[in-house]
């Protein structure tokens, strides 16, 4: 087809851009131009020059030619190609985002506004100098640069080889040196200590031929903690490499663990892409044309790396598969799954899942045979998974214990701490308290902004984990002037000092949100337990999943219930996967495992599952539940949210949507339309929250009827609201 006409979408986040616009080609354009090719065009009245991509070509044009406007100038290199504009279509109409917001997934970091490699400028010893004389007068200067010949600057070389900013200078002036740009990295360059390879088990062999060998693109590996899981996926980038080609391996963002990284750096070398959400814009930059270059075979990253541009993909490795991580919580709601088969379908790769814990509708398709299911039952060395006991609390509070640790975790901490082993417990709250009150008249202290009670933290502050406002803590009650205001419940901050008060010498390390804010601290926590610098690491569910630390021999779950009671569809099916995951981190090494499980309902089927390891039974309960519910996997979910600063107005915009989606969806008995109803948290950051959910079997185009008609009647009558719409969100609170 001759490129006549570019179409293009506009660099605009207005909903009103947010479709195609024609341009004219200039002839000299026509042989660079492609799909993907930045281009500046005139736009509206003033001709201004905005940026724009190309993602089509055509050579008649539905208005008159004579009002086509001409592109500017073009990029010289595209900034995708036709499978990612595909993915990004594809994207758009399943997420119901905008044209830009899927385009730029695909754009490298910073490309937009003109990143580029970052350089500076280094100092070598000029190739073609011979002089004796200046040889002579600057000898030592010479030999000491020329082995370090490119690698400095200036001020480095003053820094690091001790030579004088006049000298060098002087030596530049004489041609003995010679300055020349070169590129620094950006990527984290640090080499590692070598992570062995080791003879496979039998069962880990099974699991690579499975998938090396079958005809199958989807793979599901169920696989118990310490399985050996890590182990089977470096055997698969082994088998890309043969063949020089390329594996992404997708973890969750909390999973991106320094061990993570130091287990696959330590094996594959320093050539290994790492990408997540903590790296700069140059960082990011960099690492993405080191894909793009074909310079790396192999990327390690957080949900977003499904992105980079491999072009040779063989496997698309997603771990810990259960982790809602991988459902985009932001536009565009993409969920990684479902773009990694996509992308299975467009390159042929394979895409191996893995978890200890499958999530009901990944299994639930192993089980109709669209993926195929793998199964590792034992742990590596073929020791058992560690017990876990329940601990019933209201029999411990009957019996006068008012501690936060029941008798038999007690006494399970005091025994590890003589042995010299080590203890995780665990405890999905952060702060101190998770709520305060009054005793006298029962207010609790909430977040102005927010429909949530505040949590204490240690410092004397209440702290609203939703928008982070913090307030001096009460002594006297805001609303009777009682001074019995209470703090109830506990978080990992009163655990941490609940330990260090009971067993004054045991060295305690934390491992939260509030204790890993910092670049490197989670770095720094994980070393220093490994290191056995610490006897017991107490944490949220950031130290629930992946960590393989030998020495680990108890478990402490504080309060499963905290995990379980969500008001949310997927609780139990959270709560299941979230103790599986903590107890598995209990006797990895030589010494047998324990867990104890706090609890205010032991007779909870999540808990009783979960205790004996037994996910089918689990599964088969679920499953029943959801059927009868209709729920996820035998129904998809839309969730459309009204937000906005006045509720009135908020509730009667969601009452005027509802009705013209039943109109809508009248011809669709199945689809059942639940609410408008408050959010589960009904305000947050001063923003009012209702929602509406369609429950049943939707399709993109119903989903896309919807989402139409939704910004039209936002636009034309509610100006002050703001609606999003998600598809199959990974939860509805
Ligand atoms: N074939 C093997 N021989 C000896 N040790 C092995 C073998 N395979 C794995 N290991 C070791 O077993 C331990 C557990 O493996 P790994 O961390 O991969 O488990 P996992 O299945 O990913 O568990 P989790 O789901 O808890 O993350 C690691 O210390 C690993 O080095
Ligand atoms: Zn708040």
């Amino acid at each position: 087809m001759l490129k006549k006409y570019a179409e293009v979408i506009i660099n605009s986040e207005s909903v009103a851009l947010d479709r195609k616009f024609t341009y004219k080609v200039p002839e000299e354009m026509m042989d660079s131009i492609t799909i993907g090719s930045k281009a500046m065009v005139p736009f509206g009245q003033g001709n201004k020059k905005i940026v724009a991509f190309v993602i089509g070509f055509t050579e008649t044009i539905d208005f008159n030619p004579k009002l086509a406007k001409n592109i500017v100038s073009i990029s010289s290199e595209p900034l995708f190609g036709e499978k990612e504009l595909e993915i990004a279509l594809f994207i758009k109409e399943k997420y119901l985002c905008r044209y830009i917001e899927a385009l730029k997934l695909f754009t490298p970091p910073g490309t937009i506004k003109g990143s580029s490699n970052k350089v500076k400028k280094v100092i070598s010893v000029n190739s073609s100098f011979n002089n004796s004389e200046d040889y002579e007068k600057y000898k030592d200067e010479i030999e000491l640069i020329k082995k370090h010949n490119g690698q400095f600057t200036k001020t480095e070389l003053n820094k690091n080889l001790n030579i004088s900013i006049y000298k060098i200078n002087k030596m530049i002036q004489k041609e003995i040196l010679a300055v020349h740009d070169t590129v620094v990295t950006r990527y984290n360059d640090e080499e590692f200590k070598c992570y062995k390879k080791v003879e496979l088990t039998v069962n880990q062999k099974r699991a690579v031929s499975q998938i090396l060998y079958s005809n199958n693109k989807l793979f599901l590996i169920k696989g118990v903690t310490g399985s050996g899981k890590t182990e089977i996926y470096m055997n698969l980038v082994e088998d890309a490499l043969r063949e020089d080609k390329s594996t992404l391996f997708l973890v969750p963002e909390i999973s991106l663990t320094p061990q993570m990284i130091e287990r696959f750096k330590g094996r594959f070398g320093r050539n290994v892409a790492v990408f997540h959400s903590k790296l700069s814009e140059g960082e990011r930059f960099d690492e993405w044309q080191r894909v793009k270059n074909g310079n790396v075979k192999l990327a390690i990253g957080a949900r977003s790396a499904i992105f980079l541009p491999f072009q040779d993909l063989k496997y698309i490795i997603i771990d810990e598969e259960h982790e809602d991580t991988y459902k985009s919580e932001q536009s565009p709601k993409y969920n990684t799954r479902d773009v990694a088969e996509f992308k299975s379908r467009q390159y042929g790769c394979k895409v191996i899942y893995g978890t200890a814990t499958p999530s009901i509708k990944t299994f639930y398709r192993s089980l109709k045979n669209e993926i195929k299911l793998i199964e590792l039952n034992e742990r590596v060395d073929g020791s058992a998974m560690p017990p876990i006991s329940i601990v019933d609390m209201r029999q411990e509070l009957k019996e006068g214990n008012r501690s936060i640790f029941s008798r038999k975790l007690y006494d399970a901490i005091k025994d590890r701490l003589e042995r010299k082993q080590q203890s995780i417990i665990f405890l999905n709250r952060r702060g101190y308290s998770t709520f305060v009150s009054c005793r006298n008249c029962g207010y609790v202290f909430t977040c102005d902004s927010c429909d949530i009670s505040m949590t204490y933290h240690k410092n004397g502050y209440l702290v609203c984990h939703y928008c982070g406002k913090t307030k001096e803590a009460p002594r006297i009650c805001p609303k009777c002037g009682s001074r019995y205001v209470k703090f109830f419940g506990a978080g990992t901050e009163q655990i941490e000092q609940s330990i260090r008060k009971t067993f004054p010498s045991a060295k305690v390390l934390r491992m939260d949100v509030d204790t890993t804010r910092t670049k490197n601290s989670h770095e720094k926590i994980y070393n220093a337990f490994k290191n056995g610098e610490a006897d017991i690491l107490v944490g949220t569910q950031m130290i629930s999943k992946g960590l393989d630390f030998p020495n680990v021999s108890l478990v402490g779950i504080v309060a499963a219930d905290v995990t379980i009671n969500l008001p949310d569809y997927t609780a139990s099916e959270k709560g299941f996967q979230i103790i599986t995951q903590v107890a598995g981190r209990a006797g990895r090494g030589k010494e047998k495992g324990e867990v104890i499980l706090q609890t205010y309902e032991p007779e909870h089927s999540s808990i009783q599952f979960a205790s004996s390891y037994d996910y089918e039974g689990f599964f088969k309960e679920e499953i029943k539940v959801r059927n009868l519910m209709g729920y996820p996997p035998f129904s998809d979910i839309l969730e459309i949210s009204i937000i906005g600063e006045n509720d009135n107005i908020v509730q009667n915009a969601s009452r005027d949507i509802c009705k013209g989606i039943k109109e809508i969806l009248k011809e669709y008995d199945k689809l059942e339309i639940l609410g408008p109803s408050a959010c589960g948290v009904r305000k947050i950051k001063d923003m009012y929250r209702w929602q509406i959910i369609i429950k049943g079997t939707t399709n993109d185009k119903i989903n896309n009827d919807i989402k139409n008609y939704v910004y039209d009647i936002i636009k034309q009558e509610y100006n002050g609201v703001k609606v999003s719409l998600d598809v199959n969100p990974s939860n509805l609170l």
